[in-house]
């Protein structure tokens, strides 16, 4: 497996104060990674050990077969990172000040910036200080992409943007991913990243709290159906299916509404015995899962099926 990060056992305090504690990770070559947890759970100082920008306590850390202490420059050269606390001033128009950073980045075609910049709805003629904070987020995020990098670390990436923007921005990761850069991604809400990643950690006080592919915390969540059916159906049509016990027939017997916990295979091939006329189910929240990982009072890593095997 070609991993582009290897995180081992990676700590940081700050004197007293733990920022993350033991921190095992590997994140793959192409897949896009969401680093989700709440406010001061510990994704920027994850994300800021990567780039050698502080130093952990203890743990290492690989990001492109590089050390960050050792190869700081090299690594910061092929990554596109956006900071938490992106910060962007001057005189200087957005434009000059783009060309500026593309210049230290051995140069960037002006076509690849503008391309991004009108993506973005940037103006590039306006001055850097007059900017609002959502059009400096546009700004960061156009220094991040704008190289092609072949890592992308973005540190809460869509603060600021208003949803037609996110969306825009979500689009570019998804391209990203598919011209086969990684992308690993901080952010507190879920929605947000379930859309694009193929994977999440989600980290809390400090600590990875469960680490797992979307598509199988989904499987753990639980769907609301409804389905209609042309004629009654027998008492009990429903009774025995897996996952299926939060499941109720109306009285006529020809309307089945309820949850279904996990894969709804089993209830899929129960219904096929029957003539159905129509069928509701809405996706699962993950949201809702996630919140458990948010409030639970237990710091300590929680078991997925990913991390079991
Ligand atoms: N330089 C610092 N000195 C002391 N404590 C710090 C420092 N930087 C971060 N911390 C603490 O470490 C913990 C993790 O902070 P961090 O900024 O990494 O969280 P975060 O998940 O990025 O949060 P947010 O979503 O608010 O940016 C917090 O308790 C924070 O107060």
């Amino acid at each position: 497996m070609d991993n582009v990060m290897e995180l081992r056992e990676l700590t940081k305090a700050y004197g007293a104060r733990r920022g993350l504690t033991g921190l095992t990770l590997q994140v793959r070559r192409g897949e896009v990674f969401g680093y989700l947890g709440p406010n001061g759970a510990g994704k920027s100082t994850t994300i800021r050990l990567l780039l050698d920008l502080i130093r952990p306590t203890s743990g290492e850390a690989r990001v492109l077969g590089l050390d960050p202490r050792a190869d700081g420059v090299a690594l910061r050269r092929r990554v596109g990172y956006l900071p938490g606390d992106f910060v962007c001033d001057g005189r200087q128009s957005v434009r000059a000040y783009l060309r500026f950073l593309a210049a230290l980045r051995g140069g960037v075609p002006q076509t690849a910036i503008d391309a991004l910049a009108d993506r973005l709805g940037l103006d590039q003629t306006a001055r850097i200080k007059s900017l609002s904070k959502g059009n400096r987020q546009k700004v960061g995020l156009v220094q991040a992409f704008m190289h092609e990098p072949e890592l992308l670390i973005l540190d809460e990436p869509s603060a600021g943007l208003d949803p037609l923007m996110q969306q825009t921005f979500l689009d570019m990761v998804a391209e990203a991913s598919a011209a086969g850069q990684t992308v690993f991604m901080s952010s507190h809400i879920m929605s947000e990243v379930e859309a694009v990643a193929d994977r999440v950690g989600i980290i809390r006080d400090g600590r990875l709290v469960a680490l797992d592919a979307v598509a199988n915390l989904r499987s753990g969540t639980v769907r609301d159906i409804e389905v209609t059916f042309d004629a009654a159906v027998p008492p009990g049509a429903f009774e025995d299916v897996a996952g299926a016990d939060r499941l109720r027939l109306d009285e006529t017997r020809t309307v089945l509404t309820g949850q279904v916990a996990g894969s709804p295979d089993a209830l899929v091939k129960a219904l096929a015995a029957h003539t159905v006329l129509s069928l509701r189910a809405t996706e699962p929240a993950l949201e809702e899962l996630f919140h458990t990982y948010y409030d639970g009072a237990e710091a300590a890593p929680k078991a997925t099926s990913a991390s079991r095997s």
